[in-house]
């Protein structure tokens, strides 16, 4: 058993939630995840797996487990999830047959997605994993969105064409604010069976160029290890049949930084729901660490409007009508043509936010004292707000 490493957690009940992502598939996505997960769970961390893989799930087979019993519901309806090495997963593997593919539409993946994350007992975990599908679509996005993603890892391997399509995902992330908490180069390089010595057959490097292009971590390279192939078939992790070998100390050290203080939350602790009245739900100030520019990190409500302070030390005053007469939804603007449907003369000069939410780690809701509650305000679009004259009425 390694070390005991203690992860900096969100809050009480919320776990970290890093995403592993990779613009395509087979680049080693579900072995990077499974591998990772139980390196964090033999240091000592608790730490659940989604296999957000709802296409392609791999992760019980990787680790060993039986999906012919459905799994055992609580007696808050809640999916009790599976345990192998230590830690706790869920996978689309469990609720369908394994010869059966899963062919669900975009509407019911959301579904899933959102159950995946909400509707499983849990219990306290330090960090959720969760396994994206390969690629920078609709199910990313919807993660991105649903939840208060901390970081994303992205997966790669040496090649050109990998790496190109890992830059899209990068952007993905960037554009719901989703930080990258590095990036892994996967299949670096062979690991001789017999010596355990390292040589490069392919291009190498590219994963730690394109970290650097971007300026995030590098997290490691993974060489190509034929052990790896063996005990993903047979359900037991490297990490676990052969810890010494050079892939697998990898495996223990990205585990050991992503579950270390470097990934720290940025801004105020999300999810969170505010009732301005009571003060019910109001998410507490952080200090601002420089970090991810569009990240709040206190807010705030009196008479002049809503306080905002940014995580690279800005700060803003919005006043509540303003923040009315801005919201974009599809009742205050046409979707088309962008033109405004709002009419301003409606709304109050006293106008207020009763309650405000976060949406995944980049936008926060508001319910308004006029009851209209359907605006989604983008960090980005607060950020803007600032300092933009408002047409007023
Ligand atoms: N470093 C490695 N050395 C040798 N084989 C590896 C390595 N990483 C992954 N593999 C093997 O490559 C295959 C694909 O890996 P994996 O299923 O993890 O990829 P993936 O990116 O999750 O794929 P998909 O996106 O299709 O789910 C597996 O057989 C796995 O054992």
């Amino acid at each position: 058993m390694k070390n005991k490493t203690h992860p900096t957690k969100q809050n009480g009940n919320q776990p970290r939630m890093i995403a592993v992502s990779s613009g395509k598939g087979g680049v080693g996505k579900s072995t990077v995840s499974a591998n990772i997960a139980v390196a964090m769970a033999r240091s000592g961390v608790r730490v659940g797996l989604v296999d957000a893989d709802i296409y392609g799930p791999s992760i019980p087979g990787m680790l060993g487990l039986d999906t012919n019993t459905p799994p055992q519901m609580n007696d808050e309806n809640k999916v009790i999830p599976s345990e192998a090495f230590g830690v706790k997963i869920i996978s689309m593997a469990m609720l369908t047959a394994d010869d059966q593919p899963s062919i669900l539409r975009g509407p019911m993946v959301a579904k899933y997605l959102r159950m995946f994350v909400a509707q499983v007992e849990w219990g306290e975990l330090d960090i959720l994993l969760l396994d994206l599908p390969p690629g920078t679509g609709d199910i990313q996005l919807t993660l991105a969105q649903a939840f208060p993603i901390l970081g994303a890892v992205i997966v790669s391997t040496p090649q050109d064409v990998s790496l190109k399509i890992a830059r899209r995902g990068l952007r993905m992330m960037e554009q719901v604010n989703v930080p990258i908490a590095g990036v892994i180069e996967n299949m670096s390089g062979f690991t001789c069976p017999s010596c355990g010595e390292v040589s490069h057959i392919f291009h190498q490097g590219g994963g730690e160029e394109i970290a650097a292009d971007i300026k995030v971590p590098f997290l490691g390279k993974i060489p190509l290890d034929p052990a790896i192939v063996d005990s993903g078939d047979n359900g037991s992790p490297l990490v676990v049949t052969n810890p010494d070998s050079p892939a697998a100390q990898t495996f223990y050290s990205i585990a050991k930084e992503l579950a270390g203080p470097n990934l720290a939350q940025n801004g105020v602790v999300l999810p969170f729901n505010w009732a301005i009245e009571t003060g019910l739900g109001k998410p507490a100030p952080v200090t601002a660490s420089g970090g991810i520019h569009n990240q709040p990190c206190s807010l705030d409500f009196d008479s002049a409007g809503l306080h905002i302070g940014w995580a690279d030390g800005e700060s803003a005053v919005l006043p509540a009508r303003d923040l009315r007469l801005a919201c974009v939804c599809a009742a205050c603007r046409d979707e088309v043509t962008g033109a405004r449907l709002l009419d301003y003369e409606s709304v109050p000069l006293s106008i207020a936010p009763v309650r405000i939410w976060s949406i995944g780690n980049y936008a926060l809701g508001i319910a308004f004292s006029d009851g209209h509650n359907s605006g989604i305000f983008t960090f980005e679009a607060l950020r803007q707000m600032q300092g933009a004259n408002i047409e007023d009425v």
